[in-house]
């Protein structure tokens, strides 16, 4: 049993590659709860209100699905509860939430990842980090078109994607629940070119190889990306 976790900053690429990830290596895809997420647009609306409830949202979210992705076969998790107190304690540190929020948050965080201790599979396999400049991050979010994560929608969320390509650089630094790789997001475009695609998903098998954790019974095959189902 092979996990592979996601991670990267808003529009890096992670629900596209865990789409072609795990359709390639044949397991199964965990997405992040955005379109159906009720909290979403009204944290972007006003996040002074909603910040710790759009916290709790993910946070109770994530915690379901790590548990579910460490206890089934194999499978490809579209950013995971490691990344959950880097936002939080970002938006904490902008005054958008109080001192007692952040204790209860990260007492609540400390107790959920206890849990995770206990289970068969403690730790994902691999952590995958896609790593993007904010220009190709601002090009990505316009493409992709989420009317509340434009800079048209709020000027100050310029210094909010800045922050947070800042916190990502030590958060990837810090991380060391597994072993870990990462991909150059502003490099690579592994949606429309099929060899930046293959030689992505080579890196990928090959650091899989190395840390002994590729799936069982699997052979390398090429996939079409017309073949995948991507998230909304
Ligand atoms: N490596 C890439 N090259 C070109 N376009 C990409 C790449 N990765 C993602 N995209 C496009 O950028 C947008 C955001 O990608 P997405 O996978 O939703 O990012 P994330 O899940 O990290 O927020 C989508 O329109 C997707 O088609
Ligand atoms: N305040 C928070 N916002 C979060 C968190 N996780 C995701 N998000 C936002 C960022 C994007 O607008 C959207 C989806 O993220 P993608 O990176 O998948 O595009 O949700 C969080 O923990 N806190």
């Amino acid at each position: 049993m092979t996990v592979i976790v996601l991670s990267g900053p808003v529009g890096a690429g992670k629900s596209s590659l865990t789409a072609i990830l795990s359709k390639y290596l044949g397991t199964k895809p965990f997405y992040e709860s955005v379109d159906d997420n009720p909290v979403l647009p009204l944290f972007y609306k006003d996040p002074l209100k909603y910040t710790y409830l759009l916290q709790l949202f993910f946070l109770n979210t994530r915690f379901h699905s790590i548990k579910k992705a460490l206890s089934d076969d194999n499978n490809v998790l579209d950013r995971s509860i490691y990344e959950d107190s880097l936002f939080f304690h970002m938006n904490a540190d902008i005054g958008r939430a109080n001192d007692l929020e952040v204790q209860t948050y990260d007492e609540l965080l400390e107790s959920m990842m206890k849990e995770l201790e206990r289970m068969p599979k403690r730790h994902p396999d691999l952590l995958v980090h896609i790593n993007v400049s904010y220009e190709t991050m601002i090009s990505r979010i316009q493409k992709r078109g989420r009317s509340y994560e434009q800079l048209s929608f709020d000027p100050t969320l310029e210094d909010y994607y800045k922050r947070m390509l800042r916190y990502y650089e030590k958060w990837y630094d810090d991380y060391n629940y597994s072993p870990k790789m990462m991909i150059d997001g502003d490099h690579y475009d592994f949606m429309a070119s099929e060899s930046d695609r293959t030689e992505v998903l080579d890196q990928i098998t090959q650091k899989l190889k190395q840390v002994g954790k590729l799936p069982k019974n699997w052979h390398a095959g090429e996939i079409a990306t017309e073949s995948i189902e991507f998230s909304s």
